[in-house]
């Protein structure tokens, strides 16, 4: 299997950016892409990214905004938003013609189509590999090479391990797994999640309801992912409670932090991506579609929707009939 000299990032964002700093550190020859000219020139002369301020780009990551020259790469990380990803790879197949991995590293599920994240990337080019990375891990800590581990799967296991060694370092450590759709639906739903952790916090209902969110969420996902075919253990791991124990329980989230604002009555933070945003209504059909009953995630669609305010959301979660717990 080839040694993945090569590696583009396409998606000059914060994450991106981070994710070009982990493939630098593992000895990857490394492409920024930004889809904005301008952008890439300023990225590439500055070496500082504002989306990702105070972190330095190392000097042999090179930046560029031609996306035909960054489609020749050995290995693509796709770090655009989920909606953005199938335009982008869209245009990556005209270019790169070899059964190279594509790795999405966005977290959310396609409006309109319910697709996740690598059945885009297999719809959009056939001749590639499909690969998905998802964990805790916030871009800002990972380019500060603060340690964190994630989740990194495809189906071929062989596969899914080269691209891990690839890309690992001592303080970037990626788990492979075969478990795709697991780890796919532990990103997307998470975010919903947290945005309700989020309001829950901002009204002051306590620490005790945070955890008692935080938990039911979960299980809410796990349901949605059990229909969905995912793995148990992958549910339980880095992708998915992991990632759900990071987001609800940090302002540092955007999701959390949107919801955080909602909560308090105050503006929603300007210029920051909350994925869960655009996740929850699409979350809230495919469950629909699975006859997976999703509470809390469908209160933060209603509210994002101004279908409910928030208090009418949670007294209604708070009225539920009385179950056993599952
Ligand atoms: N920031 C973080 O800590 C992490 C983010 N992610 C995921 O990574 C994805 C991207 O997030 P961030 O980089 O944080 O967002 P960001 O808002 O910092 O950057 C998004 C980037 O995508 C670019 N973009 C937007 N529309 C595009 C299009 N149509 N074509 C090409 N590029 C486009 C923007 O110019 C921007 O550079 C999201 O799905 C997010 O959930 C995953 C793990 C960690
Ligand atoms: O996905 C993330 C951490 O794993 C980043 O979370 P936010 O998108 O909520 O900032």
């Amino acid at each position: 299997m080839t040694a993945f000299r090569s590696v583009a990032v396409i998606g000059a964002g914060a994450w991106g950016t981070a994710l070009a700093t982990v493939a630098a550190r593992a000895g990857r020859s490394v492409m920024l892409w930004a889809r904005n000219a301008d952008h890439a020139a300023r990225i590439a002369s500055t070496r500082d990214n504002p989306r990702l301020p105070g972190v330095r780009l190392a000097p042999d990551i090179l930046v560029t905004s031609d996306l035909a020259e960054a489609s020749r790469a050995e290995m693509l990380l796709i770090a655009t938003p989920a909606q953005h990803l199938r335009g982008v790879v869209n245009i990556v197949a005209t270019h790169a013609t070899a059964a190279v991995p594509i790795i999405a590293c966005a977290k959310g599920v396609e409006h309109g189509t319910h697709r996740f994240m690598t059945e885009i990337i297999a719809e959009a080019a056939p001749h590639a590999i499909p690969a998905i990375l998802s964990g805790p891990s916030f871009a800002d800590d990972v380019a500060r090479g603060l340690p964190t581990a994630v989740t990194l799967a495809a189906k071929d296991e062989a596969l899914a391990s080269a691209l891990v060694q690839a890309l690992g370092s001592a303080t970037f450590r990626p788990y492979h797994t075969t478990d795709v759709r697991g780890v796919e639906i532990g990103g997307a739903a998470k975010n919903v999640l947290a945005i309700a952790v989020g309001i829950s916090v901002g009204r002051k209902l306590g620490a005790s309801a945070q955890a008692a969110l935080t938990t039911r969420g979960f299980a809410e996902l796990s349901r949605l992912g059990r229909a969905l075919g995912a793995r148990s253990e992958t549910l339980t791991g880095l992708s998915g409670l992991g990632d759900l124990i990071l987001t609800c329980s940090s302002p540092q989230s955007r999701n959390f932090a949107l919801g955080l604002a909602l909560g308090r009555g105050e503006p929603r933070p300007a210029g920051k991506l909350a994925e869960g945003e655009s996740t929850a209504p699409v979350l809230i059909e495919l469950a629909a579609s699975q006859n997976v009953e999703m509470p809390v995630s469908e209160a933060v669609a209603s509210i994002l929707s101004g279908r409910s305010t928030i208090d009418a959301a949670i007294s209604g979660l708070l009225t539920r009939p009385f179950k056993a717990e599952e």
